[in-house]
């Protein structure tokens, strides 16, 4: 099979699972609906229009909702127990689509060699298990020591929806830069971050969507308020994006849930919704995401010689679809759908030992 380009690999099919409806091929763009972006139609039918508009988008965020959670629970913890039952469609798909990264191993370094490896990992899903409550979503300590290592030999960099603060508080490793609002808040260097100056911090930040700060903010609260009242419902404010979680949410609220979030953002044109793993997540209409994110890191560590540098990119979710349609479009490197990383992180650290 050939792996030049960029298209997701597993890294092993049998301990694949945990993902599931989280990953679609990279052809296919996360759900969007932004409910303040059409125009309601002029004249005497301008109710009955835009209720019956406010049904569609309503009725399409459900449907996301229902098609990107299949399973309530799987606490996989990676390549081990507590796999969830099969999905006929998925398991097609990774075996027609997705050769083993593990398997494929030998083949991925071959390429690699001489050239520079940059290595770009999700968060949730990817080094921490999928879990519940999304404040206990930690790392475990192995997965830890393999990050580390990895960042000790490779630039690497973990790009995640959560907000970068967050997500440097589950790794606590400085070794590598973090991306964290889906992209939005980089910074290229975290080594020694608590002790630089304003200034210093300034230049190792890019936030392009600053300015919508405040309409996050303020969103968040509205979301908080009206949702206050749905058990299981729970806002998670990741500074430049809000995910609406609905995992703990009895599925007959689910429609309620849409129905309040899009009622919500009716008052914030600004905003558009996505969804991930039993989460909607509102963010800014801006041209950017996790793929964009690793050009401009590639560009600011002096990486983007597609020639000679291999970007690796292990995700879970459909927003790390944007990733790995960036590494196909470029033309190189690897996508890798998640499953065994500690595994694979550790035989890329092996590789890179031996081949010095
Ligand atoms: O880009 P990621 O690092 O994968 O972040 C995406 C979202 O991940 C988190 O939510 C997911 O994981 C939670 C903990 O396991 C789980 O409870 C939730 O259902 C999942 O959607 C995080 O809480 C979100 O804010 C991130 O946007």
């Amino acid at each position: 099979m050939d792996l030049s380009n960029g298209s997701p690999v597993i890294t092993d099919p049998m301990a694949m699972g945990q993902p599931l409806m989280g990953v679609l091929p990279s052809n296919m763009m996360p759900f969007s609906v932004m409910p303040g972006s059409y125009s309601s139609p002029a004249g005497a039918g301008l109710n009955v229009s835009r209720r019956k508009i406010e049904e569609v988008l309503v009725n399409g965020l459900l449907e996301a909702m229902k098609s990107s959670s299949p399973r309530k629970k799987h606490n996989l913890v990676f390549g081990q127990e507590n796999l969830p039952e099969e999905d006929p469609a998925y398991t097609a798909w990774t075996a027609t689509t997705c050769p083993s990264a593990l398997a494929s191993f030998k083949q991925i370094v071959a390429g690699a060699q001489g050239k520079k490896i940059a290595v770009f990992l999700d968060y949730d899903g990817t080094l921490s298990p999928i879990v519940d409550d999304p404040d206990k979503a930690v790392m475990s300590p192995v997965m830890r020591a393999a990050v580390r290592n990895v960042a000790k030999h490779f630039p690497a960099a973990i790009v995640s929806g959560r907000s970068r603060k967050k997500v440097l508080e589950f790794v606590k490793l400085k070794e590598l830069c973090y991306a964290g609002s889906h992209g939005m808040d980089i910074m290229t260097s975290s080594a020694n971050y608590e002790h630089n100056t304003e200034k210093a911090k300034e230049a190792n930040l890019f936030q392009p969507a600053r300015e919508f700060l405040p309409m996050i903010d303020e969103v968040s609260k509205s979301l908080l308020e009206v949702t206050s009242g749905i058990e299981g419902a729970s806002i998670e404010n990741n500074k430049f994006c809000v995910s609406v979680h609905y995992r703990n949410v009895d599925e007959k609220d689910w429609e309620l849930v849409a129905r309040l979030v899009n009622e919500v953002l009716e008052a914030f044109p600004g905003l558009k919704v996505t969804n991930g793993r039993m989460v909607l997540e509102v963010r800014p209409v801006i041209d950017w995401d996790k793929g964009k994110a690793v050009e401009f890191l590639l560009q600011s560590l002096g990486l983007s010689d597609s020639e000679n540098v291999i970007p690796i990119y292990i995700g879970d979710d459909r927003t790390d679809e944007d990733a790995f349609k960036v590494l196909r479009e470029r033309n190189c490197g690897y996508g890798i759908l998640v499953s065994q990383v500690t595994e694979f992180l550790n035989s890329l650290v092996r590789w890179k030992k031996h081949s010095v």
